[in-house]
């Protein structure tokens, strides 16, 4: 099987490409930005590509932010987006929970570890949520808290599913909460379980490395709504209509997003260099994931 085609410095190649599509569905982390650190030319790629009449739908498993949130920060960051086109792991679990896994009061309440951005998205769809971004769980365990804990006592009876993402404020206390409600029987749930994540220019926890203490005490993975999932996959198609053979996933991840586009039969899948997988990785004989073509960085598309 012939490897990745390289694109960068190759114009006609580069046309070709984009000629296939009509919709492209672009991570974030790793090929728009590192965190605040925007990529030089990403805004001008982005311009392009609506210039050519392609629609674009912006697809992270970057939890911490909501479909709003997102659009104040390409805002910020000056790359012309719509809040529709924003399509994130958290608005992903969200829908998860209120359409298919229609959590039955009394227990339809869920515990959430991680930050606003599944708030956010929990709340645009009615769901009632307890932990998260909560002050009072900002704070050590103490002795009280492994008693209350133990007899269920500081256990909220009408959690019903437990949520995991990435959650810059870990620790024990909410590690314990979470468990313990596994413990009871509510259903485990993450929006992604990406090991690392890309910010800074560097490389740090992701929501995976976040959350493995909960799942190594509870002993089974949570089901992940984010990419590569192509329950995330349908529910993307549910709301744009999209012809899978027009469309490419563009990603930095062999892992979560190469693998969404090659699992979910789009089209074509795009690779840039600028994130978290590496050439060497899809070059490697035998490699698992490996996508169509590959750039060093995204705004080699401008040629
Ligand atoms: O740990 C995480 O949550 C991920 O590293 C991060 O979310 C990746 O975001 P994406 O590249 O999908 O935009
Ligand atoms: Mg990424």
């Amino acid at each position: 099987m012939a490897g990745p085609k390289y694109l960068t410095g190759d114009k006609a190649g580069i046309e070709e490409f984009l000629a296939k599509f009509d919709l492209f569905l672009f991570d974030c982390d790793g090929v728009l930005w590192s965190g605040d650190n925007i990529y030089p030319g990403t805004a001008e790629t982005i311009e392009m590509l609506r210039a050519k009449g392609k629609q674009l739908v912006f697809v992270t498993n970057n939890s911490t932010k909501s479909r709003a949130d997102y659009k104040k920060k390409f805002d910020g960051l000056g790359i012309p987006a719509k809040v529709e086109e924003v399509f994130g792991s958290a608005y992903s679990a969200a829908i998860y929970i209120s359409r298919i896994l229609k959590l039955q009061a009394p227990k339809n309440k869920v515990f959430v570890l991680g930050e606003s951005g599944i708030e956010e998205e929990l709340k645009s769809e009615n769901i009632s949520y307890i932990g998260g971004t909560d002050p009072t769980l900002r704070r050590d365990m103490e002795q009280k808290d492994f008693l209350s804990i133990a007899d269920g006592s500081a256990l909220d009876p009408d959690v019903g599913c437990v949520l995991i993402g990435l959650d810059f404020h870990i620790n024990y206390l909410k590690m314990s909460l979470a468990y313990n409600y596994l413990r009871k029987g509510a259903v485990f749930l993450a929006t992604n379980t990406d090991s690392t994540l890309p910010m800074a220019h560097g490389f740090f926890p992701g929501a995976g490395g976040v959350g493995a203490g909960v799942v190594k005490a509870h002993g089974k993975d949570p089901l992940a709504l984010g990419k590569p999932s192509q329950a995330m996959m349908d529910a993307i198609e549910g709301k744009f209509h999209f012809d899978r053979s027009r469309t490419c996933m563009v990603g930095d991840r062999l892992n979560t997003d190469i693998q969404f586009g090659i699992e979910g039969k789009l089209g074509g899948t795009l690779m840039v260099l600028t994130g978290v997988s590496t050439k060497e990785e899809i070059l490697a004989e035998g490699a698992p994931v490996v996508p169509s073509v590959y750039l060093d960085k995204l705004s080699d598309l401008l040629g």
